[in-house]
């Protein structure tokens, strides 16, 4: 049973997220589907995804006015994904309409913000006109996410020890750019391994083209959940 491992599905078409995700159960891990597939395929697939079974991180991603955030983030939580985002840099009010939008359900979806996504350095987080270090913005923006009553971020996992001891253990840390040793690291900035990732403090590491362009997603996904036990 994998508690940590979420699996991108970045495929163009449903037909082939659903013949990866074949010999898979939802003990194996969790799914997210990002811009890509859901673009392709749309709500109807999401929710398929969750009736088979599987926990769903919609990652979507949403960054609008605070009344357009609130509606978007209630049709996601229609569909009965696990966990959802935002963007924090959508400010304090957006932030605070997300939350808000999801209070009358029975059970909502986890929702975190977005801090730096772990593409970008310190050239590029300057290139946007902050002219703080990565750290220090991802800091930032995890209080500011905090404040507003959310549950978590998405931060890389060099920033988890650091969320870790400013946030407390109930702060849920979503950290893509995982690679495992010898993978590669593609558009991905700051990097760090599963196991390490776990030891930092993440809650959930996200893993995709190590897992999904491997020759045997199966191996690859049963080797991490392996080092996280
Ligand atoms: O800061 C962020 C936020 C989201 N992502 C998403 O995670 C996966 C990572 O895929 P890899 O193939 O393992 O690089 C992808 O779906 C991104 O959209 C992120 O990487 N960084």
């Amino acid at each position: 049973m994998s508690e940590m491992l979420i699996v991108a599905l970045d495929f163009p078409t449903a037909d082939q997220a659903l013949h990866f995700i074949e010999p898979l159960s939802p003990d194996d891990c969790i799914l997210k589907v990002g811009l890509q597939l859901y673009v392709a395929s749309g709500p109807q697939f999401v929710k398929r995804l969750v009736d088979s079974g599987f926990k769903v991180f919609l990652d979507l991603k949403f960054h609008d006015i605070p009344n357009t955030v609130a509606g978007a983030c209630q049709s996601a939580a229609d569909l009965g994904v696990w966990m959802m985002n935002v963007h924090a840099g959508g400010g304090p009010v957006m932030l605070d309409a997300a939350a808000k939008s999801l209070a009358s359900y029975e059970k909502p979806p986890i929702l975190i913000a977005v801090t730096v996504l772990t593409s970008m350095n310190q050239a590029q987080l300057g290139a946007t006109g902050v002219s703080t270090s990565p750290e220090a913005q991802v800091k930032r923006l995890a209080a500011l996410t905090a404040e507003q009553g959310l549950d978590g971020v998405v931060c890389s996992a060099q920033e988890s020890a650091m969320l870790r001891e400013q946030q407390g253990q109930d702060f849920v840390l979503v950290t893509p750019g995982i690679r495992p040793l010898g993978s590669e690291q593609g558009d991905q900035q700051r990097i760090m391994t599963p196991q390490d990732a776990k030891q930092a403090g993440s809650s959930y590491i996200v893993v995709g083209r190590p897992i999904t362009a491997a020759t045997n997603p199966l191996a690859v996904i049963k080797s991490i959940n392996d080092s996280l036990r």
